[in-house]
């Protein structure tokens, strides 16, 4: 709730500031990559959504609009043909393509969110190095790799940094900028100017695991796992337990659910593997099981809960 009026009061007053990026592409139309276009097109840059699949672009154009129809419900309660103004005008803002390389020509800033694969991002970011103007900074969402390492195969060095937003981008109001070893002071005050541009609260992150929240969330989310898996409580005591007893809006299984438990799994092995001794990252029989049966929560209709398909 409060977040649509500070996103709106950040909206009208950051876009008058000297923010020097004005031409943001953004790859990847998926869950992630259509929430970061909506927020800079509504913060009145010019966006090109990139993504290698024509259907992924228009869903995520249908996704953007009903979003940015939420959006404007709320900023312009009392005057509907402003809202409308609002959706349409964000709407035009975004341009969509296939081609990353051309996309990338006239960009300022270029934000990859695309599927979370070292190798797939490596391919992306060389392309990218080569097509995008000198002065273009190159920025990773990732959730769980290394900037240092995604970055490992770009030239510019200095221009390339970690913007790591929150799902659903449109509603979290922080952004995570993270330095990478060799990000420039100028990269990473451009990167900080452009996340308070598009409505979000910044903070620092170094380049480690899970930088700062997810170094908190996926621990969390694996030890409620746990805790379910050892039958300790329900599912359903457990979420209500961290919403009435810790004031978080979902619990730790409805968020796990909701976040994919591929993408958990993802992240949890990928740690595992890296940092062995840690007993936190170990592996959950009950995530590998139900991954193994494609129950990866909301979005095949069944995970830890099951959820009524639409
Ligand atoms: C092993 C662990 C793995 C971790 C993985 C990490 C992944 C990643 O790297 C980090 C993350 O993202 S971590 C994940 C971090 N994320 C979290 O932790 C999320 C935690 N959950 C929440 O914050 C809330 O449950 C939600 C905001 C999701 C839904 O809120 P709710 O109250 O349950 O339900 P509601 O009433 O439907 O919606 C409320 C308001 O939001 C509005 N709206 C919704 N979607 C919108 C959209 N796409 N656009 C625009 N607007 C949207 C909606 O219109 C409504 O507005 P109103 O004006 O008030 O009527
Ligand atoms: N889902 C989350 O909650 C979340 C939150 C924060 C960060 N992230 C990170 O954001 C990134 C994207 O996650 P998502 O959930 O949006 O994934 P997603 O699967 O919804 O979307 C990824 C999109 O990238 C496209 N794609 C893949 N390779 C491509 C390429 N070479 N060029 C152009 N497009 C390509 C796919 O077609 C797909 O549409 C990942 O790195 C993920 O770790 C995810």
């Amino acid at each position: 709730m409060i977040n649509f009026r500070i996103i709106g009061r950040q909206f009208s007053t950051s876009i008058s500031k000297q923010n020097a990026i004005k031409n943001v592409t953004v790859i990847g139309g998926g869950l992630m990559g259509s929430g970061i276009a909506q927020v800079a097109a509504q913060a009145g840059q010019s966006v090109t959504l990139v993504d290698v699949s024509s259907d992924v672009l228009a869903k995520s154009q249908k996704s953007i609009g009903a979003n940015l129809g939420r959006v404007a419900k709320k900023l312009y309660k009392d005057k509907p043909e402003d809202g409308e103004k609002f959706v349409a005008e964000a709407l035009g803002r975004i341009k969509t393509a296939t081609d990353p390389g051309e996309a990338s020509k006239s960009a300022d800033l270029i934000v990859e969110a695309i599927v979370e694969n070292m190798d797939v991002k490596h391919k992306l970011f060389k392309q990218l190095d080569s097509a995008a103007p000198a002065h273009t900074i190159l920025a990773s969402n990732t959730s769980s790799l290394s900037i240092n390492e995604i970055g490992s195969v770009v030239k510019r060095k200095d221009k390339f940094g970690g913007l790591h937003f929150f799902n659903p981008v449109p509603v979290m109001r922080l952004l995570e900028v993270v330095k990478g070893a060799e990000t420039s002071e100028d990269t990473y005050k451009s990167m900080m100017e452009w996340g308070k541009a598009v409505g979000k609260t910044c903070i620092t992150c170094k380049d480690t695991p899970g930088f700062v929240v997810n170094r908190l969330l996926v621990p969390y989310i694996c030890e409620a796992m746990r805790l379910y898996e050892r039958g300790d409580a329900s599912a359903r005591d457990i979420d209500i337990a961290m919403k009435l007893g810790a004031g978080y809006p979902m619990g730790p299984l409805e968020l796990a659910d909701y976040v994919g438990l591929d993408t958990n799994k993802f992240i949890l092995d990928g740690w595992h593997k890296k940092f062995p001794d840690q007993p936190l990252f170990k592996p959950i029989p009950l995530l590998n099981k139900l991954v193994a049966e494609g129950k990866l929560g909301v979005k095949t209709g069944e995970g830890i809960y099951k959820y009524d398909k639409k």
